[in-house]
């Protein structure tokens, strides 16, 4: 097809979508009009003696009818899940890990007894920082600043209690809920589950109710956040009306750091960085910030390339990390399709429906011949936060998704200023959109997470009051943002 063709094209697909999209409109406006000229030629005395020529029985029927029909789909109708509030971990100036400092410590590490990293593993962490996306002010636990790193209960105990009872106490003071209001409390940490638990943890602290329920998630990666988010969906639908529930995502970076010398492995140590997110849901509207439209999981672990992507293993010299595949991006992609396959149908608009199913026919008809339809989710949603796992991997789904620079701004701002905070970096990154005072009412959000498994999650959100004030984790910061990331910072 010509450019000009093309040009064309595009420039009728506003007439398409609006047409396609109020089909309803565009159908029943002119039956409303043939009905009321219809009405008019038969005149009133006429439509008042076929209105009474009606039996009572079948006008009894006819409203009944729809009464039940009506009272049925509000009673059945599972219950609207709204969120409150969400309160990030605001990182602290002395958890700062500059990449100088960062480096000149593994530097360090290499001559503690026992650890196998080495200076070419950390000039092979330069190269990996440089490129990774992270800026200056990214943040590691406190026992990560000591030489060796402290990687032991106590002090992973006390990041859990920094991150987490932080961000919980900032959400407490934001909404004013009291701790014995909360009926569910949901938590998830991949790579730290002590005994007692989070939630035990987190109950203990704020003498939450003896019938709270409580879950903690383990070893479900950087996903979880939104398994969890579906799971506390899952129990408000079914407990009473108004019950309020807490989700926590964080990962505990403090028993992590990888100090021996396999590539895979260095990555997480360059990526990952402290991070949590509480979140208060609620099945009031009362107050509530955004609805939750739609919760969607997708796995891909039935395959052994997924499976293994993200594994925490062993390597040769028995140090314990976490291998991350050079496959990771097209494992990625794939889970990707997976999920937009499950969450297109729900949230896009008739108009990219139809042109998805049209191109699908054409496919089959035509063998394959045809490009397939990539469906533009920017007419389904206004933001996008889309878990800031590494530049490559927000790389990856720009491209798939066909977005814009301004629509992975929040994601890579994300990784810039926070790092690979796990699970709770699509909280961070809708903390960006709302601290540059981009969110309006009536605007839709989808977050997707990806993680080990390998799974692909995403959760569609409403906005119903957007944040009144820019306070939170970039409330220092996000005037300096957006920042200009260069494929390799030049020194
Ligand atoms: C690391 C990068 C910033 C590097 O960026 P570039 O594209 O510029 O550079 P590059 O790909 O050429 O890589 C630079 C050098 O690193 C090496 N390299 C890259 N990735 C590697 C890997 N997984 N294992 C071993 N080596 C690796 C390359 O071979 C190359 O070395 P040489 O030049 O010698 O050949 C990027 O690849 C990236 O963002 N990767 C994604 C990180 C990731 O997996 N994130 C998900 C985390 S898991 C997660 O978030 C979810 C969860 O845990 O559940």
């Amino acid at each position: 097809m010509g450019s000009s063709a093309a040009h064309q094209l595009k420039q009728l697909k506003p007439l398409y979508q609006h047409v396609v999209n109020n089909f309803v409109a565009v159908l029943a406006a002119p039956l409303a009009v043939a009905a009321v000229v219809n009405a008019a030629r038969v005149g009133p005395d006429e439509l008042l003696g076929r209105l009474q020529a009606l039996r009572a029985v079948h006008v009894f029927f006819a409203v009944f009818v729809a009464a039940a029909a009506v009272t049925l789909y509000v009673m059945l109708r599972p219950r609207s899940v709204y969120l409150v509030d969400y309160a990030c971990f605001r990182t602290r100036p002395n958890c700062r890990v500059p990449f100088a400092t960062f480096l000149e410590h593994a530097k360090l590490v290499t001559f503690v007894e026992g650890a196998s990293i080495d200076e070419r593993s950390v000039r092979f962490m330069t190269r990996l920082l440089e490129r990774s996306g992270l800026g200056e002010e990214t943040c590691l636990p406190p026992a990560h600043h000591y030489i060796p790193p402290y990687r032991n209960m106590e002090a992973s105990r006390a990041e859990v209690e920094l991150v987490i009872f932080s961000a919980i106490d900032d959400l407490l003071a934001k909404t004013g809920i009291s701790p014995r209001a909360i009926d569910i409390l949901v938590v998830n940490c991949s790579l730290f589950a002590p005994i007692p638990s989070f939630t035990d943890m987190i109950i203990h602290r704020y003498g939450m109710r003896p019938d709270i329920r409580n879950v903690h998630l383990s070893g479900m990666g950087c996903s979880a956040g939104l398994i969890s988010v579906g799971l506390a969906k899952n129990f408000l639908q079914v407990a009473p009306k108004g019950a309020h529930a807490l989700v926590v995502s964080t990962e505990t970076i403090t028993p992590n750091y990888y100090v021996g010398k396999e590539r895979a492995m260095l990555l997480p140590n360059c990526l990952f960085r402290m991070g949590g997110a509480a979140v208060l849901l609620s099945t009031s509207r009362a107050r509530a910030r955004f609805r939750l439209a739609r919760v969607v999981r997708t796995l891909t672990g039935a395959q052994d390339s997924a499976y293994r992507c993200v594994f925490q293993e062993e390597d040769g010299e028995g140090h314990r990390g976490i291998n991350l595949s050079k496959d990771l991006m097209t494992i990625a992609g794939d889970a990707l399709k997976a999920n937009i396959t499950a969450i297109g149908p729900l949230v896009l608009p008739a108009s990219e429906q139809l042109l998805f199913a049209l191109s699908f026919i054409a496919r089959r008809v035509l063998n394959r011949r045809v490009k397939p339809y990539l469906p533009d989710f920017r007419t389904a949603f206004e933001h996008f936060c889309i878990h800031a796992g590494g530049r490559a991997v927000i790389d990856e789904l720009q491209r798939s998704l066909g977005l814009s620079d301004q629509d992975v701004e929040a994601s890579r701002m994300a990784l810039h200023r926070f790092g690979n905070t796990s699970s709770s970096s699509v909280w961070y990154e809708l903390a960006y959109i709302e601290a540059k005072g981009r969110m309006r009412r009536g605007d839709r959000v989808w977050m997707i997470g990806f993680g080990s498994g390998f799974k692909c999650n995403s959760a569609a959100w409403e906005c119903i009051a957007p944040a009144r004030t820019a306070e939170g984790p970039w409330a220092e910061s996000i005037s300096r943002y957006p920042v200009d990331i260069p494929e390799v910072l030049k020194h």
